[in-house]
Protein backbone atom coordinates (compact mmCIF):
# COMPACT_ATOMS: atom_id res chain seq x y z
CA UNK A 1 0.00 0.00 0.00
CA UNK A 2 1.38 3.32 -0.66
CA UNK A 3 -0.95 6.17 1.08
CA UNK A 4 -0.15 9.87 0.53
CA UNK A 5 0.04 12.52 3.16
CA UNK A 6 -1.54 15.57 2.01
CA UNK A 7 -1.86 19.16 4.20
CA UNK A 8 -0.16 19.33 7.23
CA UNK A 9 0.11 21.74 9.84
CA UNK A 10 1.83 22.19 13.27
CA UNK A 11 2.39 25.05 15.95
CA UNK A 12 1.57 25.82 19.61
CA UNK A 13 -2.05 27.24 19.67
CA UNK A 14 -3.24 29.71 22.29
CA UNK A 15 -0.47 30.86 24.04
CA UNK A 16 -1.95 33.55 25.88
CA UNK A 17 0.21 36.30 26.66
CA UNK A 18 -0.63 39.98 28.59
CA UNK A 19 2.25 42.33 27.97
CA UNK A 20 1.92 45.71 30.14
CA UNK A 21 4.28 48.55 28.77
CA UNK A 22 5.76 50.92 31.99
CA UNK A 23 9.27 51.80 30.65
CA UNK A 24 8.43 55.14 31.64
CA UNK A 25 7.74 55.42 35.67
CA UNK A 26 5.90 58.75 34.84
CA UNK A 27 3.41 57.67 32.36
CA UNK A 28 0.64 55.37 32.59
CA UNK A 29 0.90 52.05 31.88
CA UNK A 30 -0.35 50.40 28.64
CA UNK A 31 -1.87 46.19 28.29
CA UNK A 32 -2.04 44.22 25.33
CA UNK A 33 -4.15 40.64 25.98
CA UNK A 34 -3.67 37.98 23.28
CA UNK A 35 -4.66 34.59 22.44
CA UNK A 36 -1.63 33.79 20.28
CA UNK A 37 -1.87 30.34 17.53
CA UNK A 38 0.64 29.72 15.43
CA UNK A 39 1.07 27.46 12.92
CA UNK A 40 3.54 26.48 10.35
CA UNK A 41 3.44 24.48 6.81
CA UNK A 42 6.86 23.17 4.89
CA UNK A 43 9.08 19.91 4.91
CA UNK A 44 7.60 18.34 7.58
CA UNK A 45 6.67 15.15 5.58
CA UNK A 46 9.29 13.18 7.92
CA UNK A 47 8.25 13.61 11.27
CA UNK A 48 4.81 12.00 9.91
CA UNK A 49 6.05 9.36 7.94
CA UNK A 50 9.83 8.22 8.92
CA UNK A 51 9.31 9.65 12.58
CA UNK A 52 12.40 11.79 12.25
CA UNK A 53 12.08 15.12 13.31
CA UNK A 54 15.31 16.84 12.46
CA UNK A 55 13.22 19.21 10.89
CA UNK A 56 10.80 20.17 13.50
CA UNK A 57 10.83 23.21 15.05
CA UNK A 58 9.20 22.04 18.19
CA UNK A 59 5.92 23.81 19.04
CA UNK A 60 7.49 24.34 22.83
CA UNK A 61 10.04 26.69 20.87
CA UNK A 62 6.94 28.59 19.24
CA UNK A 63 5.62 29.28 22.45
CA UNK A 64 8.71 30.76 23.81
CA UNK A 65 9.45 33.02 20.73
CA UNK A 66 5.38 34.48 21.07
CA UNK A 67 6.44 35.30 24.81
CA UNK A 68 10.15 36.53 23.90
CA UNK A 69 8.49 38.80 21.19
CA UNK A 70 6.35 40.24 23.26
CA UNK A 71 8.57 41.93 24.68
CA UNK A 72 11.62 42.32 22.17
CA UNK A 73 9.36 43.19 19.23
CA UNK A 74 9.07 46.94 20.85
CA UNK A 75 6.17 49.09 19.46
CA UNK A 76 5.15 46.13 17.17
CA UNK A 77 3.56 44.25 20.18
CA UNK A 78 0.96 47.47 20.54
CA UNK A 79 -1.05 46.44 17.52
CA UNK A 80 -2.27 42.18 17.06
CA UNK A 81 -1.71 42.93 13.35
CA UNK A 82 1.97 44.38 13.49
CA UNK A 83 2.88 41.72 16.01
CA UNK A 84 1.32 38.99 14.45
CA UNK A 85 3.54 40.64 11.01
CA UNK A 86 6.37 40.69 13.31
CA UNK A 87 6.35 36.75 14.56
CA UNK A 88 5.46 35.50 11.24
CA UNK A 89 8.40 37.05 9.58
CA UNK A 90 10.20 35.33 12.11
CA UNK A 91 9.39 32.12 11.74
CA UNK A 92 9.60 32.35 8.27
CA UNK A 93 13.51 32.07 8.28
CA UNK A 94 13.31 28.50 9.44
CA UNK A 95 14.58 27.22 6.12
CA UNK A 96 12.04 24.29 5.79
CA UNK A 97 9.15 26.35 6.77
CA UNK A 98 6.93 26.97 3.77
CA UNK A 99 4.11 28.67 5.07
CA UNK A 100 3.50 30.34 8.40
CA UNK A 101 -0.05 31.81 9.76
CA UNK A 102 -0.82 33.51 12.81
CA UNK A 103 -4.05 34.09 14.39
CA UNK A 104 -4.46 36.10 17.24
CA UNK A 105 -7.33 36.88 19.33
CA UNK A 106 -6.98 40.35 20.89
CA UNK A 107 -9.15 40.97 23.85
CA UNK A 108 -9.70 44.65 24.22
CA UNK A 109 -9.27 46.07 28.04
CA UNK A 110 -10.25 49.50 29.40
CA UNK A 111 -8.55 52.26 31.70
CA UNK A 112 -10.53 52.42 34.48
CA UNK A 113 -11.51 55.94 35.86
CA UNK A 114 -9.07 57.01 34.08
CA UNK A 115 -6.55 55.34 36.50
CA UNK A 116 -2.83 54.66 35.48
CA UNK A 117 -2.76 50.67 35.75
CA UNK A 118 -6.16 49.98 36.63
CA UNK A 119 -7.90 48.24 33.51
CA UNK A 120 -11.39 46.70 33.46
CA UNK A 121 -12.19 44.14 30.28
CA UNK A 122 -14.61 45.58 27.49
CA UNK A 123 -16.48 42.15 26.76
CA UNK A 124 -18.21 44.02 23.95
CA UNK A 125 -16.43 42.07 21.04
CA UNK A 126 -12.98 40.16 20.28
CA UNK A 127 -10.31 41.22 18.35
CA UNK A 128 -9.11 39.12 15.14
CA UNK A 129 -5.78 38.86 13.17
CA UNK A 130 -4.83 36.32 10.51
CA UNK A 131 -1.64 37.02 9.20
CA UNK A 132 -0.46 34.64 6.80
CA UNK A 133 3.50 34.68 5.45
CA UNK A 134 3.94 32.50 2.07
CA UNK A 135 6.72 32.89 -0.28
CA UNK A 136 8.52 36.28 0.87
CA UNK A 137 5.00 38.41 1.74
CA UNK A 138 2.52 38.41 4.33
CA UNK A 139 -1.31 38.85 4.34
CA UNK A 140 -3.04 40.73 6.85
CA UNK A 141 -7.13 39.90 7.90
CA UNK A 142 -8.54 42.06 10.68
CA UNK A 143 -11.44 40.89 12.18
CA UNK A 144 -13.76 40.85 15.54
CA UNK A 145 -16.02 38.35 17.20
CA UNK A 146 -18.62 38.15 19.57
CA UNK A 147 -20.14 42.10 18.86
CA UNK A 148 -23.94 41.51 19.75
CA UNK A 149 -26.01 44.56 18.36
CA UNK A 150 -29.67 44.80 18.36
CA UNK A 151 -32.70 46.93 16.89
CA UNK A 152 -35.92 47.12 18.14
CA UNK A 153 -37.26 48.43 15.24
CA UNK A 154 -36.45 49.68 11.44
CA UNK A 155 -36.44 46.17 10.06
CA UNK A 156 -39.05 44.48 7.91
CA UNK A 157 -38.72 41.05 6.57
CA UNK A 158 -41.62 40.57 3.65
CA UNK A 159 -42.12 39.49 0.22
CA UNK A 160 -40.33 36.26 0.36
CA UNK A 161 -40.17 33.14 -1.69
CA UNK A 162 -43.46 30.74 -0.61
CA UNK A 163 -43.29 26.88 -0.83
CA UNK A 164 -45.71 24.46 0.94
CA UNK A 165 -43.59 24.30 4.16
CA UNK A 166 -43.59 28.54 4.25
CA UNK A 167 -45.23 29.44 7.26
CA UNK A 168 -43.12 32.54 8.52
CA UNK A 169 -45.57 35.44 8.78
CA UNK A 170 -44.49 38.25 7.04
CA UNK A 171 -43.24 41.75 9.17
CA UNK A 172 -42.96 45.55 8.62
CA UNK A 173 -41.48 46.02 12.59
CA UNK A 174 -39.64 43.43 14.18
CA UNK A 175 -36.40 43.10 16.62
CA UNK A 176 -33.19 42.72 14.32
CA UNK A 177 -30.34 41.46 16.30
CA UNK A 178 -26.86 39.50 15.69
CA UNK A 179 -23.52 38.58 16.70
CA UNK A 180 -21.28 39.92 14.52
CA UNK A 181 -18.58 37.81 13.21
CA UNK A 182 -16.58 39.93 10.29
CA UNK A 183 -13.09 39.58 8.92
CA UNK A 184 -11.68 41.91 6.42
CA UNK A 185 -8.41 41.49 4.23
CA UNK A 186 -6.12 44.56 3.85
CA UNK A 187 -4.46 45.06 0.46
CA UNK A 188 -1.36 46.88 2.35
CA UNK A 189 0.86 46.24 5.47
CA UNK A 190 1.78 49.70 6.06
CA UNK A 191 -1.91 50.62 7.90
CA UNK A 192 -2.37 52.37 11.38
CA UNK A 193 -3.63 48.95 12.48
CA UNK A 194 -5.58 50.31 15.34
CA UNK A 195 -7.34 53.20 13.80
CA UNK A 196 -8.33 51.35 11.02
CA UNK A 197 -9.50 48.78 13.67
CA UNK A 198 -11.52 51.44 15.55
CA UNK A 199 -12.82 52.79 11.69
CA UNK A 200 -14.32 49.37 10.67
CA UNK A 201 -15.78 49.00 14.44
CA UNK A 202 -17.53 52.52 14.01
CA UNK A 203 -18.90 51.61 10.84
CA UNK A 204 -20.57 48.55 11.40
CA UNK A 205 -22.46 49.37 14.87
CA UNK A 206 -22.79 52.97 12.91
CA UNK A 207 -24.28 51.37 9.39
CA UNK A 208 -26.11 48.49 11.81
CA UNK A 209 -28.26 51.73 13.66
CA UNK A 210 -29.05 53.92 10.81
CA UNK A 211 -29.56 51.69 7.93
CA UNK A 212 -33.43 50.66 7.59
CA UNK A 213 -33.17 46.99 7.27
CA UNK A 214 -35.09 44.76 5.01
CA UNK A 215 -33.59 41.81 5.84
CA UNK A 216 -30.24 41.05 7.55
CA UNK A 217 -28.81 40.18 4.31
CA UNK A 218 -29.71 43.94 3.81
CA UNK A 219 -28.01 44.81 6.35
CA UNK A 220 -24.96 42.92 5.63
CA UNK A 221 -24.02 44.75 2.29
CA UNK A 222 -24.93 48.03 4.35
CA UNK A 223 -22.44 47.31 6.96
CA UNK A 224 -19.67 45.75 4.71
CA UNK A 225 -20.12 49.06 2.46
CA UNK A 226 -19.69 51.28 5.23
CA UNK A 227 -16.60 49.29 6.06
CA UNK A 228 -14.85 49.71 2.70
CA UNK A 229 -16.01 53.72 2.99
CA UNK A 230 -14.58 53.95 5.76
CA UNK A 231 -10.99 51.73 5.68
CA UNK A 232 -9.02 52.79 2.28
CA UNK A 233 -6.47 49.64 3.07
CA UNK A 234 -9.65 47.06 3.31
CA UNK A 235 -10.36 45.15 -0.21
CA UNK A 236 -13.01 42.84 1.04
CA UNK A 237 -15.24 41.83 4.36
CA UNK A 238 -16.79 38.79 5.03
CA UNK A 239 -19.44 38.40 7.37
CA UNK A 240 -21.41 35.76 9.76
CA UNK A 241 -23.97 36.93 11.22
CA UNK A 242 -26.40 34.78 13.08
CA UNK A 243 -30.04 35.96 12.93
CA UNK A 244 -31.08 36.20 16.76
CA UNK A 245 -34.75 35.73 16.37
CA UNK A 246 -36.96 37.67 18.69
CA UNK A 247 -40.62 36.19 18.52
CA UNK A 248 -43.25 38.46 19.86
CA UNK A 249 -45.35 36.47 22.17
CA UNK A 250 -48.77 36.12 22.31
CA UNK A 251 -50.21 37.85 25.53
CA UNK A 252 -54.13 38.17 24.34
CA UNK A 253 -54.51 34.71 26.74
CA UNK A 254 -54.17 37.02 29.67
CA UNK A 255 -56.70 40.02 28.15
CA UNK A 256 -52.96 42.03 27.28
CA UNK A 257 -52.05 43.26 24.07
CA UNK A 258 -48.01 43.32 23.20
CA UNK A 259 -47.08 46.12 20.19
CA UNK A 260 -43.99 44.34 19.49
CA UNK A 261 -43.23 44.96 23.51
CA UNK A 262 -42.51 41.48 24.88
CA UNK A 263 -40.80 38.76 22.75
CA UNK A 264 -39.05 35.46 23.35
CA UNK A 265 -35.12 35.38 22.95
CA UNK A 266 -34.97 32.34 21.12
CA UNK A 267 -31.83 30.50 21.40
CA UNK A 268 -31.24 28.13 18.69
CA UNK A 269 -31.91 27.55 15.82
CA UNK A 270 -31.35 30.60 14.38
CA UNK A 271 -31.01 31.86 10.19
CA UNK A 272 -27.00 32.23 9.64
CA UNK A 273 -26.42 34.70 7.31
CA UNK A 274 -22.95 35.11 5.60
CA UNK A 275 -21.45 37.62 2.44
CA UNK A 276 -18.55 38.95 0.84
CA UNK A 277 -18.64 42.28 0.31
CA UNK A 278 -15.56 43.26 -2.32
CA UNK A 279 -14.19 46.36 -3.30
CA UNK A 280 -14.30 45.22 -7.18
CA UNK A 281 -14.80 41.86 -9.15
CA UNK A 282 -10.81 41.57 -9.12
CA UNK A 283 -10.12 41.48 -5.17
CA UNK A 284 -7.87 38.19 -5.08
CA UNK A 285 -7.49 37.09 -1.18
CA UNK A 286 -6.43 33.43 -2.04
CA UNK A 287 -4.95 32.05 0.99
CA UNK A 288 -5.79 34.89 3.50
CA UNK A 289 -8.40 33.41 5.55
CA UNK A 290 -7.70 30.80 7.84
CA UNK A 291 -10.22 27.45 6.75
CA UNK A 292 -8.66 25.42 9.35
CA UNK A 293 -6.71 22.59 8.25
CA UNK A 294 -7.16 22.83 4.40
CA UNK A 295 -5.02 25.37 2.35
O1 LIG B 1 -33.51 38.78 7.79
C1 LIG B 1 -33.96 37.63 7.56
N1 LIG B 1 -33.46 36.94 6.52
C2 LIG B 1 -33.91 35.67 6.20
O2 LIG B 1 -33.43 35.02 5.22
C3 LIG B 1 -34.92 35.12 7.02
N2 LIG B 1 -35.57 33.92 7.00
C4 LIG B 1 -36.42 33.93 8.05
O3 LIG B 1 -37.19 32.97 8.38
N3 LIG B 1 -36.35 35.13 8.73
C5 LIG B 1 -35.42 35.88 8.10
N4 LIG B 1 -34.93 37.12 8.35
Amino acid sequence: MSYVLGHNQYGKAEVHVVRVFRDDPKAPHDIVDYNVSVALTGDFDDAHITGDQAKVLTTDACKNTVNAFAKKAGDAVRQPESFGLALAEHFAQVPQVERVRVNIEAFPWQRAHNHPHAFVKNGDYVRTVTVTRTGGSSTVVSGLKDLTVLKTTDSEFHGFYQDKYTTLQPTNDRIMATAVTAQWAHDAADVDWNKSFDAVLDAITGSFSAAYSYALQHTLWEMGTAVLDAAPSVAEVRFSCPNKHHFVIDLSHFGLDNHNEVHHADDRPYGLIEATIKRSEDVDTTGAYDPGQAW
